[in-house]
């Protein structure tokens, strides 16, 4: 926690010592409640002790409420440095390790856990600290005005203080329980959500509906247990005070009438156990936002605590003019997703010269996606080597290696917003001609003039407004927006109908001239073409070769492209 409140300390020791202010300002009043009850028995002159206590009353109505602005804006602020913290990390996060969390739960983390420190700092810290500070400092004045009836009410507190203590493990573990459901509610929202078409047409609503609500009872249960834990520690806590009271009046009472203590002594004493209340509250209140903020720090630590890729250079290079194509070697290169998951690659070499479209080809599941994943460093190689322009790919810079790549996924995504910014997305600084030329390219063109927001038409989340076809048009262009070195085409054209997939066709040879291409597909047309084709199974290379002499040379080439697509054979 103080990792994260660290950063905002000197507001917050502004606040405090604010805060310290009214509270030594509120506790001395009783003193001079005690003096003035004194100067009225006694008839000696007030000026003095009317004066001292209009000072107090103002210094207490000023400082407190600046005090209250100053530690709930520091409050505000530890917020937001652990979002952009937390969000920074998940958006440079591994792959790897990124596929094995929940998005949904990791949005709740980032939004609802690190809200929960805003009364980490106002309450738990600055709350506990001042509540503890004004219940010592209180006690001692009590202590000096009467050591018996202190005696007493510490007491009573104690007992009180052994209750909390014991209710306080359940208020954690409750705090804990209700975090992780509300991860839970993000994570099945964003399961439901991601994919709505499909839940509909699956006839899953019904059932999405049950696993969210079923994670948000059980957050309502966790947060009802923990509300039940808080509601007895603040009762503990208040009747201890009020029992302090009624027997410090009881024995105060009996102790004026025996004439050993005087009445304005006992009121200013009863003025203190009064003033027991809210410091009293302020720390059991504290101390309970300590144990249910613990459990949103820890959810904090834990996504903390996933690596992230290094970081190198902010932003890679802008591409050259006319940038020289990029040559490729894979050097027994052995790959598995995980331990105790069966390899993917058992070996894999082949290389690829500077320009030219190699294509992959394979049953499905070979690895050829897999490739890809390994050229663009979303994981890393088990062994063997990997050689862009014959430089290990563990030695580039990571941005630097991205930024000479173009990627066009196997589904390929948009993502939500413009299509413009869709297009922008991989090169921000691209010049207007650039983009009319690859939106011509992509075959784009035609659309964007039939649009009326032409390319500031939004294309609504994942790019649902748009067709398939046209999602792979639009990653096609974003990619060759890039000027890459090396492009990578997944199943690229898979969607497009054969008009378009002709002239796309066209584009890759195109392309191909200046840029090296390497392309995963299906189709016989587009594999047909390539210069040179790479035939992956069982994890290794099986053939390499021209459309020709794979067909002559290859049986499973050979059955493959029987079935005109290349799917796996039966
Ligand atoms: N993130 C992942 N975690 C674990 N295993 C994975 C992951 N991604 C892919 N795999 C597994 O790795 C193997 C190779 O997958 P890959 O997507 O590279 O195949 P592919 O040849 O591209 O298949 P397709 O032609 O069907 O797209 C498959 O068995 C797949 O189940």
């Amino acid at each position: 926690m103080l990792d994260h409140i660290r950063p905002s300390w000197p507001a917050l020791a502004l606040g405090g010592l604010l805060s310290l202010v009214t509270t030594a300002a509120g506790l001395a009043i009783p003193l001079v409640a005690e003096r003035l009850i004194d100067g009225l028995t006694h008839d000696r002159p007030l000026g003095g002790v009317l004066f001292a206590m209009g000072v107090l009353v103002a210094v207490t109505a000023l400082a407190g409420p600046v005090a209250q602005y100053v530690l709930r804006r520091a409050a505000e602020t530890v917020v937001l440095t652990a979002r952009r913290r937390l969000s920074s990390h998940l958006l440079r996060l591994r792959i790897g390790e990124f596929d094995r969390t929940e998005p949904g739960d990791l949005i709740a983390r980032v939004t609802s856990d690190t809200a929960l420190l805003r009364q980490v700092t106002t309450d738990a810290l600055v709350g506990t600290a001042m509540g503890a500070l004004t219940l010592v400092v209180t006690t001692v004045l009590m202590g000096l005005l009467d050591p018996v009836l202190t005696g007493v009410t510490l007491g009573v507190l104690l007992l009180a203080g052994w209750v909390v203590r014991t209710v306080m493990v359940r208020v954690n573990e409750a705090g804990t329980a209700a975090q992780e459901s509300v991860g839970l509610v993000g994570a099945a929202l964003e399961r439901a959500l991601g994919a709505l078409r499909t839940v509909k047409a699956s006839g899953a609503e019904d059932r999405a509906e049950a696993a969210v609500h079923e994670a948000a009872e059980s957050s309502w249960r966790a947060g009802v247990r923990a509300a039940k834990w808080l509601a007895l520690a603040g009762n503990t806590a208040e009747l201890a005070v009020q029992t302090a009271f009624f027997t410090v009046l009881a024995i105060g009472g009996s102790r004026v009438a025996s004439g050993a203590l005087d009445v304005g002594r006992l009121i200013a004493f009863l003025m203190y156990v009064f003033y027991l209340v809210p410091a009293v509250q302020q720390l059991v209140g504290g101390v309970s936002q300590y144990h249910l903020g613990t459990a949103a720090v820890n959810r904090i630590r834990e996504t903390e605590a996933l690596r992230a890729e290094p970081t190198g250079r902010s932003a890679g290079p802008e591409p050259a003019d006319s940038p020289v194509p990029a040559s490729l070697e894979f050097r027994d290169v052995h790959f598995r997703y995980g331990p105790g998951l069966p390899p993917v690659h058992r070996g894999v070499s082949f290389s690829v010269p500077s320009r030219g479209t190699t294509a992959f080809v394979g049953p499905s599941g070979a690895g050829k996606t897999t490739l890809f994943s390994l050229l663009e460093r979303f994981h890393e190689v088990s062994a063997g080597s990997i050689l862009l322009d014959g430089r290990r790919l563990d030695s580039w810079d990571l941005r630097e290696l991205r930024s000479l790549i173009g990627y066009v996924e196997q589904d390929a995504p948009v993502v939500s917003g413009s299509l413009r910014e869709n297009l922008l997305l991989g090169r921000p600084g691209a010049s207007g001609p650039e983009l009319d030329r690859v939106l011509r390219t992509a075959r784009l063109d035609e659309l964007v003039a039939r649009l009326p927001e032409g390319l500031d038409t939004p294309v609504g989340h994942r790019g649902t407004r748009l067709s398939g076809g046209q999602r792979q048009r639009v990653a096609i262009a974003r990619a060759l927006l890039r000027r890459p070195r090396l492009l990578l085409l997944d199943e690229a054209t898979s969607q497009l109908d054969a008009v378009n997939e002709a002239a796309l066709r066209d584009t890759v040879a195109d392309v191909s001239r200046t840029t090296t291409v390497l392309i995963v597909a299906h189709r016989l047309s587009t594999v047909a073409m390539a210069d040179r084709i790479v035939v992956l199974d069982g994890g290794v290379v099986r053939a390499v070769g021209t459309h020709a002499e794979l067909l002559a040379g290859d049986p499973l080439y050979a059955g493959l492209a029987a079935t005109q697509f290349l799917e796996p054979t039966p």
